[in-house]
């Protein structure tokens, strides 16, 4: 039996990690053993998982953690910073699965993304590697995406323009970004409900009410119902943000490239509640006909889904509203680009809490029961 602890398991990505691990019966795994760990509500119940009750430990407590012979965090950088190094320390040599950033881009650490890299995890479990890291949200759903063509080495180089949720930046923001289109709708409904109404009336109502002092923006720090916010995560000296940094590093790290494949582009959050969305344009590495594409892309693993370009099947199948709750990943207005043959553009929807976050931790999870025997 595998004694695995689960930090983090009641936030957004481990809520969410724990409903898959019961849809899909991985608690009934024979070889799994879960105790469950929390920083804040020792000795209350821990989450029922149909296999009798048991009590919260303490994730702080490196001694209660050091018996474990697996570590699964939904819990966050600090948390990771202060705990991987404590319990290294006391000699703890266990697997280590994270959904945090903080060790992505360490030596010995892997980015998880199994259908686009298990060859790469495969290799990593068998030299001896403890540290699986679940990757940034935009990057695996991409991934999730154009695996058919990194795997035909077809992508030259690309750009990711991204439409991201609120999700991201956490359950504080889903609820703000709410606030704000309730904050909205509650100062505009008179004219609204009055068809006779001008519409420069309600247009200025909305911009004085997004404008005023009132509007809930203590997450944000600005309005993102009704409008788009241009920058996530930090900056660096490279005028880049630190969410498009992670696009080059951490993809050409999944996919283990000798030589770097150059991906680059802008971040942007949008009003959706935790779907992420991307524009792409990916320059080939030679003409490649459509359809051809459109097969590799389709064969490349059991969940993404090849939308045909056009209007009707575009609306309907490829947005936050279609995607959201489902596994699959679906990729369309796929076509030629004026540039050239050689110019490819395509878009993409895909959940950011499922394989962006949790589905990647829940798979790496059976991966290495089932490495352990
Ligand atoms: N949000 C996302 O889209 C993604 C997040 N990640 C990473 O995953 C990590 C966790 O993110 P996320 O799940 O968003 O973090 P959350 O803020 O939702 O949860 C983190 C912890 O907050 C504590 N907490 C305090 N109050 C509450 C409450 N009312 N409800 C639930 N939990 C509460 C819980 O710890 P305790 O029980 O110990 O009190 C919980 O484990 C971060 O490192 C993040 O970068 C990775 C990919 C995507
Ligand atoms: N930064 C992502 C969410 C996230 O948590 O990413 P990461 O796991 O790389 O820190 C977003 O805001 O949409």
């Amino acid at each position: 039996m595998a004694k695995v602890a689960f930090v983090g398991w009641r936030g957004m990505v481990g809520s969410v990690l724990m409903d898959r691990m019961r849809a899909e019966g991985d608690f009934k795994t024979a070889g799994l053993d879960p105790l469950f760990f929390t920083t804040s509500q020792t000795g209350q119940k821990a989450p029922d998982v149909g296999l009798g009750e048991s009590l919260l430990q303490d994730a702080m407590d490196a001694d209660k953690l050091l018996p474990m012979d697996i570590i699964v965090t939904c819990q966050g950088s600090g948390y990771t910073k202060e705990m991987h190094p404590k319990l290294k320390s006391m000699g703890w040599d266990g697997y280590w699965i994270d959904a945090a950033s903080a060790m992505r881009m360490d030596d010995d650490s892997i980015i998880v993304l199994d259908p686009v890299n298990r060859p790469v995890i495969d290799k990593a479990l068998a030299s001896g590697v403890k540290k699986y890291i679940g990757g940034n949200c935009t990057v695996s759903l991409m991934l999730m995406a154009l695996g058919g063509l990194f795997e035909n080495g077809l992508v030259e180089w690309m750009t990711s323009m991204t439409y991201q949720a609120a999700s991201g930046a956490g359950a504080k923001n889903m609820r703000e970004l709410i606030a704000q289109m309730a904050s909205i709708s509650g100062a505009s409904k008179a004219l609204l409900d009055d068809p006779a109404s001008a519409i420069q009336d309600l247009d200025r109502t909305v911009l004085e009410t997004m404008r005023s002092g009132d509007f809930p923006t203590d997450n944000f720090g600005v309005p993102l119902a009704g409008s788009v916010i241009p920058w996530i995560d930090s900056e660096l000296p490279s005028g880049q943000s630190r969410e498009e940094w992670k696009g080059l590093v951490e993809t050409n790290k999944i996919l283990g490239t000798e030589k770097q494949i150059p991906i680059d582009g802008l971040c942007v959050r949008i009003g959706s509640m935790r779907c992420h969305s991307q524009a792409l344009t990916i320059k080939l590495t030679k003409d490649v006909p459509v359809d051809e594409i459109e097969d590799m892309l389709a064969k490349a693993n059991d969940w993404v889904r090849v939308i045909p370009n056009n209007k009707a099947d575009s609306m309907k199948l490829l947005s936050p509203t279609a995607v959201t709750g489902g596994l699959e990943v679906p990729v369309g207005r796929i076509h030629k680009l004026n540039m050239g043959p050689e110019y490819l553009g395509a878009f993409t929807v895909g959940d950011q809490l499922l394989w962006g976050a949790a589905e990647p931790l829940r798979r790496i999870l059976q991966i290495i029961l089932d490495f352990m025997g």
